[in-house]
């Protein structure tokens, strides 16, 4: 069945994989408190930054859509596996040849698309103006945010107004309105009205408050796509690294998906795939620091270090806990009770841990394991030649 299958090779580059354990714990001055907050909370309420105020939201609409409806959707898990067969037809095609394809690029289409098909519906997923906009908003964001932190506190409610990346970032969210308008309007009249995806669960879970459609929208997108497609890229670099990996995974894929289908229960049944990634988030965390937290209140910790309060800690992404910690073993999670991608430990905090876990590890699980498996049954795969990824540290 491989033999036919479509041939890749790909340009990857990934950085050093990084061996420091590293432990940020500082105290600091009630102004440096202010000073140090991250994006989400400093410029909470600045026109253009409406994404993060969505995901900040005290009344936790955005996050209940994905608590509620996002988690554990089965029509969710159908909508996101056709996007991505479409993604893979015009992108991958049917080539019978090995060919090159820029894998950097791809996976962020392939989220891009799954993710905005289960947020907005397939009509305006494939918009491409939209997909610009999703994919490209976190990092205006961001940048609007470094912008405007090299000013002066004082001066920031006024430079906001013309530094080029907070400009971009407010015609952004005006086009997000503006497009969720015309998405709105062609609801309204239809029949029957059968939409399954957040536009429509905002509104339930808003029950009659009011909120920001677009906002919403933008918050999904800063917490999705980057994120998400950072460990599918790695993933499918991990097991082209590890190719021993590959027909353990297409058995278990076809053996799952001829009984159950792309459905919870097919995607359930692929736990080796489930440990490959979750092996490879171990390694590529995402973030250098995890777990950041501020002392509202003094703490002792049990090796009596006092907390006091107002101090900012955050806990290293790599744990040492583990057998062979620098090892990538792609089974290493297959037999772990508890050992799931979506679950955490304190061994395994990639998610967070807690009152404020990541609500979308439940989506992140099931769009990589619809691209991965998609991709493993369909193509062969394989590194360009004399390409050696390596993961680097930033931070
Ligand atoms: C590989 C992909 C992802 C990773 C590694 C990741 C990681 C995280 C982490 C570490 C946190 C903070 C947890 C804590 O402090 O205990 C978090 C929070 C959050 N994540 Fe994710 N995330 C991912 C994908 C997603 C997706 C797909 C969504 C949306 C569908 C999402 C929505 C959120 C939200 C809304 C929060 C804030 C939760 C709160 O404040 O209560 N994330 N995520």
């Amino acid at each position: 069945m491989f033999g036919a299958a479509r041939r890749l090779s790909m340009f990857l580059s990934s950085p050093d994989r990084p061996a420091r354990r590293l432990i940020a714990f500082r105290q600091m001055r009630s102004d440096e408190i202010i000073a140090q907050k991250g994006v989400s909370d400093f410029f909470a309420g600045y026109p253009g930054f409406e994404g993060i105020d969505a995901v900040n939201d005290p009344r936790h609409l955005m996050i209940d859509v994905i608590k509620k409806h996002l988690s554990k959707n089965e029509s969710s898990i159908a909508v996101a596996w056709e996007q991505l067969q479409q993604c893979l037809d015009s992108a991958w095609t049917d080539d019978k040849e090995w060919h090159s394809v820029d894998w950097g690029s791809d996976a962020i289409t392939f989220v891009a698309h799954m993710s905005a098909a289960v947020f907005v519906g397939p009509e305006l997923a494939c918009n491409s103006g939209w997909q610009g906009l999703i994919t490209s908003y976190t990092m205006n964001l961001f940048l609007a945010a470094r912008a405007l932190r090299s000013w002066p506190a004082v001066l920031r409610p006024v430079v906001h107004w013309v530094l080029p990346n907070c400009r971009k970032c407010r015609e952004q969210v005006a086009t997000a309105r503006s497009m969720l308008e015309t998405e709105f309007a062609r609801r309204k009249d239809e029949k029957p009205k059968n939409h399954k995806d957040s536009i429509e669960w905002m509104e339930q879970v808003a029950a009659g408050r009011s909120y920001d459609a677009a906002a919403a929208q933008l918050g999904l997108a800063i917490s999705s796509i980057h994120t998400t497609t950072q460990l599918l890229t790695q993933t499918l670099i991990d097991m082209c690294m590890y190719p021993a990996l590959l027909e353990p995974l297409r058995k278990e894929v076809t053996a799952a998906t001829e009984e159950h289908g792309f459905t919870t229960a097919g995607l359930y049944n692929m736990k080796l795939l489930d440990s490959v990634i979750k092996e490879t988030q171990r390694l590529k965390p995402g973030m250098l620091v995890n777990l950041e937290r501020m002392a509202t209140s003094p703490v002792t910790l049990p090796n009596g270090i006092m907390v006091p309060t107002g101090t900012q800690l955050a806990v290293s992404s790599f744990p040492s806990a583990f057998l062979d910690p620098e090892t990538y073993l792609g089974d290493r999670f297959l037999d772990d009770t508890g050992g799931q991608l979506v679950s955490s430990s304190t061994e395994h905090y990639a998610f967070g841990m807690g009152r404020y876990i990541c609500p979308g590890r439940f989506l992140v699980a099931n769009e990589l394991k619809i691209a991965l498996a998609s991709v493993l049954t369909k193509y062969d795969v394989k590194l360009e030649d004399g390409a050696e990824p390596k993961i680097a540290c930033v931070g």
